[in-house]
């Protein structure tokens, strides 16, 4: 049984796919092999980390006889041996390094898991919790309670939920326990602690966030000696999961590995949802053994650009906020509610928590963005479909490009106070102009097409022009966002990070908020020509607003509701980044079929995180 290449690409492989798929062919005269490589090959493009051959709703089309004659070939193992493809029990397909990556990832955090232990008595680990959460009612603060008690002991802790629902406020306590009691928990006496970020500015709002935790804490907290901790955990040097792993560009290669592993005995990843399988693995193999990582994150948000749904799977792979008895029966006397429990053998339970209470009082949006977490209820989407509206979140009708000008205008004249602050303003500082970037942000899923971000840019540039008198001939003008799409390690300048031109007495420079090499924060100005790859950023693309945050978005689907970049993951990222405001550039049948179709990434890390099922 020998399946041909099919002559015709789908439109959406990429071309590496197919020379890779003929490259096989041609070593191996094999066209049943080269067909399986070319789907796992596609597959990593669009984010699986392996093509499961036999699945019904791709139909590969592999039987039960193509599986048996590729099982032979000398090029595919069960990955005992060395094979550059692998083709597992589950009949999960990988090219090698994707196989790798999550066995390898997989047996890092179980061996992690199995290291927990449970150091601190029930008595000190009560007083410190009142200590920690003096003020704070019992109840809505049980599963924040619940980690900062449990994490004592634990070498691999992941902290989820959703915007605001505390995990923040909820780590920098967890850190002042470990540090606490390090020494119990087999770290040095004085534990040094590494902040990071897949990005940049995910970076960058975390020490922000930090910084604040540690200044509330500062007045609050009754016991002195968790006060003289606090200087121990940093706030002002959150780094990217590159720059701490000590990215090579040149080699594409990291200098933290396990044979130079990271000096820091507790590592704090936020975004974690962001972090692709290739990283991640880079991470844990740079980890000590008796170092602590905490990730946190949103599982509900986009999943990483490259292979792999890295922190969703670990979250499904865990029993949801269920504790082992012997964690249970310890935490049960510190919190209102008890806990429910679960096996022994569920190997990441308790180390896995999910904070559900969203503290953000009196947000208009709270429950929209709850109803777009997981699949919405269809009761709400009706409602808000026909009243436009919930709370402050709102639907505007957007079928054409006609109609997308409309919202536009609309947005303009909204926001006309800011705009105009940020475009005519000539004494207008720096950081005033960032802060009231910050404020507003149109948010695109698609990056070309009038719909996608390039679009959208050019349209409100012509529309400011008339409605401010901006000269939209010249790429540049005063008060322009721009937002830097290539890393320049020489300049300091990052993907993702956002800047704004201003006139001043040097002429044109753009100004960002930056971090050095300490970690300050600070403004730093270049010319327009010394920047590297840019665009304009009136509008960005979800995907790249991922890790920020702004007062309102509005965020814009291009109405053919058959694009495959429609998921609920991609609708909840974007309406989640809204502090205050968001509105949707809608269809009704773009938004339904968005939130009808959850990512689905292929890969085997979610069971290969539960023992005896991979
Ligand atoms: N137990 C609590 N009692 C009162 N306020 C709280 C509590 N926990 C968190 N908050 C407040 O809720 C807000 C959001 O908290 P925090 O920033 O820790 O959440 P987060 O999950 O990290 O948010 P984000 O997803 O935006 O990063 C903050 O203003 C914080 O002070």
């Amino acid at each position: 049984m020998n399946r041909p290449l099919p002559a015709a690409a789908p439109a959406d492989e990429r071309a590496i796919d197919q020379t890779l798929a003929q490259w096989v062919f041609k070593r191996t005269d094999s066209a049943l092999l080269a067909s399986a490589v070319r789907a796992a090959s596609s597959a990593e493009g669009h984010g699986h980390s392996c093509a499961w051959l036999t699945d019904p709703q791709t139909d590969a089309g592999f039987d039960a006889d193509a599986l048996d004659v590729l099982r032979q070939h000398a090029w595919v193992g069960d990955g005992s041996r060395f094979t550059p493809f692998v083709l597992d029990a589950q009949n999960r397909f990988y090219l090698r390094r994707n196989w790798q990556h999550e066995t390898k990832l997989a047996a890092a955090i179980l061996q992690r898991c199995q290291q927990r232990t449970l150091p601190i008595p029930a008595d000190t680990l009560t007083d410190d919790l009142d200590a920690l959460f003096a003020g704070m009612p019992a109840g809505n603060t049980d599963w924040q309670r619940a980690a900062v008690a449990a994490v004592p002991g634990a070498r691999f802790f992941v902290l989820t939920g959703g915007p605001g629902t505390g995990k923040t406020t909820t780590v920098v306590r967890m850190l002042l326990m470990l540090l606490r009691h390090a020494r119990a928990c087999g770290l040095p006496a004085l534990p040094s602690i590494a902040l990071a970020a897949p990005t940049g500015k995910a970076a960058q709002r975390l020490v922000q966030a930090i910084a604040k935790g540690k200044a509330e804490l500062q007045t609050t907290l009754p016991k002195e000696d968790f006060r003289d901790l606090l200087p121990l955990i940093p706030h002002a040097d959150a780094r990217t999961l590159h720059r701490l792993l000590g990215y090579r560009p040149m080699e594409n290669t990291f200098s933290h590995s396990a044979r130079n592993p990271l000096a820091e005995d507790i590592v704090v990843v936020d975004e974690a949802s962001m972090v692709d399988l290739a990283m991640m693995c880079q991470l844990l193999e740079a980890l000590r053994p008796d170092a602590v990582l905490i990730l946190l994150g949103d599982p509900g948000q986009l999943a990483s650009v490259d292979a792999g749904s890295v922190l969703a799977d670990i979250v499904a792979s865990a029993p949801s906020n269920q504790l082992p008895p012997g964690m249970a029966a310890l935490l049960a006397p510190m919190l209102q509610n008890a806990p429910g429990t679960t096996t022994n053998d569920a190997a990441l339970a308790g180390q896995v928590l999910t904070l559900t209470h969203s503290w953000r009082a009196g947000s208009g949006l709270q429950r929209g963005i709850e109803a777009l977490r997981d699949t919405p209820d269809p009761a709400w989407l009706d409602t808000l479909l026909s009243a436009r509206a919930d709370g402050d979140l709102h639907l505007r009708h957007c079928p054409n490009p006609h109609a997308l000008r409309a919202c536009v205008d609309s947005w303009i004249e909204r926001h006309v106070d800011l705009l105009q602050a940020l475009l005519t303003s000539s004494s207008i500082d720096a950081g005033a102009a960032l802060q009231n970037l910050h404020q507003l942000q149109i948010l695109s899923a698609l990056r070309d097409g009038p719909f996608g971000a390039q679009g959208l840019n050019e349209l409100i540039s012509r529309q400011l022009a008339a409605r401010f008198g901006i000269d939209s001939n010249h790429a540049w003008y005063h008060g322009r966002p721009v937002i830097i799409t290539r890393n320049d390690y020489a300049r300091g300048l990052f993907n993702g990070d956002v800047g704004i031109a201003l006139q001043g007495a040097d002429g044109l420079r753009v100004w960002f908020e930056l971090s050095d090499r300490d970690g300050n924060a600070g403004l730093r100005s270049f010319s327009p020509r010394a920047l590297p790859a840019h665009e304009s950023a009136w509008a960005i693309t979800i995907h790249r607003s991922q890790g920020s945050e702004y007062r309102d978005v509005a965020v814009v689907l291009p109405p053919d509701e058959d694009n495959r970049i429609l998921t609920r993951e991609l609708v909840y990222t974007a309406i989640s980044r809204a502090r205050n405001h968001a509105e949707m550039w809608v269809t009704d049948t773009s938004l339904r079929a968005a939130l009808s179709r959850p990512i689905q990434r292929q890969g085997g890390l979610r069971e290969r995180l539960v023992p005896g099922k991979a």
